[in-house]
């Protein structure tokens, strides 16, 4: 049986357990379940902080898990990524009072709070640049009012909490992180692996994709194609009604009006567009 860590808190956990929910696997019932077994679909489920996951799967102890990309890069822990999952993006980056700090080479003896030193550390040094890195658990934008620290290290997704607190970010993102599935580096592929991937492939695609079906005169097939090539070619159907036919292809979300638009305007009539609820491409 395969075993998957998932996270159990924070800012990755409702996402991640919503797409394995879409992904066919059993949701635990509440907060406090911390393991599944899901016989259906051959996988138990680990319910983990977020920061431990890398850890246990680097061990060897679970098979693969969902963590953040900074997490995973933060525990130095020997895993790699297998598919990015496409929700919890993030910037991982520096932030000073406004107006203070204007480039990485400014942290020179300087002191920067965060809870990514793993991260921190190696990209000082790729830097380098000579910094005190201090640890911290979590809230580490209030470290500069309190004296703690010059600048902070800290994941920003809106800014909000950095703006409330009047920092503002300085130099080049440190990384861009969104939730991944990980497993152990150079370990051949765990038997149910495969299946998970596939899985969660396909909900990606669901969501990335949308379903577009419409009518248009036989003569602006190809036009209409190069607009909706599909995934292996779009699917081309007699209409019962001289000189038409019927469309339809898969489509990316993003964009979609546009292509809508631009269909219409070479004749395309009754174009329809409809969710995918799941899929394997
Ligand atoms: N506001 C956010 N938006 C998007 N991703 C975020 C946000 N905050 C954290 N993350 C991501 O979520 C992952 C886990 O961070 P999270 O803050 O949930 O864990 P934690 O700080 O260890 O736990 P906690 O905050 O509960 O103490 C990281 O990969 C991080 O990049
Ligand atoms: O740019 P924003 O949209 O404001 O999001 C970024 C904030 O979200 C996370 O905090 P979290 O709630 O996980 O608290 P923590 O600092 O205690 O980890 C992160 O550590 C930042 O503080
Ligand atoms: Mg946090």
């Amino acid at each position: 049986m395969l075993r998957l860590a998932v996270p159990n808190k924070g800012a990755l956990s409702e996402a991640a357990q919503s797409m394995l929910k879409e992904a066919g696997y059993r949701p635990r019932r509440d907060s406090k379940e911390l393991v599944v077994v899901d016989e259906a679909s051959g996988c138990e489920l680990f319910f983990l902080r977020p920061r431990d996951i890398a850890v246990y799967v680097g061990e060897g102890t679970l098979d693969a898990g969902i963590t953040g990309r900074d997490m995973l890069i933060d525990s130095g822990a020997p895993v790699e990524e297998i598919m990015p999952l496409g929700f919890g993006g993030s910037t991982f980056r520096l932030a000073a009072m406004a107006g203070t700090m204007a480039s990485v080479k400014d942290l020179d003896g300087r002191r920067i709070a965060t809870s990514y030193t793993g991260l921190l550390d190696k990209y000082l040094s790729d830097q380098g640049v000579d910094a005190r890195v201090i640890k911290l658990d979590g809230a580490v934008e209030t470290a500069i009012r309190l004296g703690v620290a010059d600048a902070v290290a800290d994941v920003v997704e809106t800014g909000t909490t950095l703006r409330n607190v009047g920092l503002e970010v300085f130099g080049e993102p440190i990384m861009r992180s969104e939730g991944v599935l990980i497993k152990q580096q150079s370990t051949p592929e765990t038997q149910g692996l495969d299946q998970l991937v596939r899985r969660l492939q396909g909900v990606v695609h669901a969501r990335d994709f949308v379903m577009m079906d419409y009518d248009i005169r036989a003569e602006r097939i190809e036009e209409a194609i190069a607009l909706t090539p599909g995934m292996e070619g779009p699917t081309v159907s007699p209409l019962h009604r001289e000189g038409w036919v019927a469309v339809r292809a898969m489509v990316r979300r993003k964009g979609h009006q546009q292509v809508m638009d631009q269909l219409w305007d070479i004749g395309a009539r009754a174009i329809l567009v409809t969710d995918i609820y799941a899929c394997r491409l």
